[in-house]
């Protein structure tokens, strides 16, 4: 008879959480617990003499049906945390074309059969690709780079100055079962 078995999970006073798969062996990501409507296309770059092209939304790639109306970057300071937004009409296509960011993604709507679920993104210049967050989906941005992030965003719907859509809660909301962890 087996006695105890000191690497028996069963065995161990306390087991903490078990990794789940995250690549598979092509190191393509194996999609976690997604939300309804949020896509994420990889991208491979090209190797140029002088460096390297990456494409950054094209319609035939069939993400969505929807046109793009506005190409804005936004700059985020090393550390720096933009959250929580959400939009009512408007989906964000969101790209980094430098550093590093963690993009957190929240389903508030009633109606999806992913309401609740969270949702953690990493996005970079190393490893290039487009985040399509639909409306209602609430999204906080890291830069967890040490240099300043480029976010680019590819929206549907350009900015209205007279009248944002957009909707914001602080980066710390209770509503938002997730705490970005500030750096110094
Ligand atoms: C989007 C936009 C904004 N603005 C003005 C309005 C504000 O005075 C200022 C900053 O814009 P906003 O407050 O929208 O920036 P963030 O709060 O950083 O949010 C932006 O970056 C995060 C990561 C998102 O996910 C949002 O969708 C995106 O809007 O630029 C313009 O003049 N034109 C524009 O197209």
């Amino acid at each position: 008879m087996k006695g105890p078995d000191a690497n028996d999970v069963a065995e161990w006073r306390f087991s903490g959480s078990k990794d789940r798969q995250t690549t598979y062996a092509n190191w393509d990501l194996a999609p976690g617990p997604g939300i309804d409507g949020v896509l994420v296309k990889q991208i491979t770059n090209v190797l140029t003499d002088d460096g390297t092209l990456t494409e950054i939304y094209r319609q035939d790639w069939k993400l969505d049906n929807l046109p793009v109306e506005q190409v804005f970057q936004k700059i985020i300071s090393p550390g720096g945390i933009s959250a929580w937004h959400a939009h009512r009409k408007a989906t964000d296509r969101l790209f980094c074309g430098y550093g590093r960011i963690k993009v957190v993604l929240y389903d508030a709507r009633r109606q999806s059969p992913t309401v609740g679920q969270l949702s953690v993104h990493r996005l970079a210049l190393e490893r290039p690709a487009l985040l399509v967050v639909p409306p209602g989906v609430w999204h906080g941005v890291q830069a967890v780079s040490d240099t300043p992030a480029i976010v680019v965003n590819a929206v549907d719907i350009a900015y209205s100055y007279e009248d944002p859509d957009h909707w914001r809660l602080p980066s710390d909301a209770a509503e938002i079962p997730f705490r970005f962890t500030h750096r110094n």
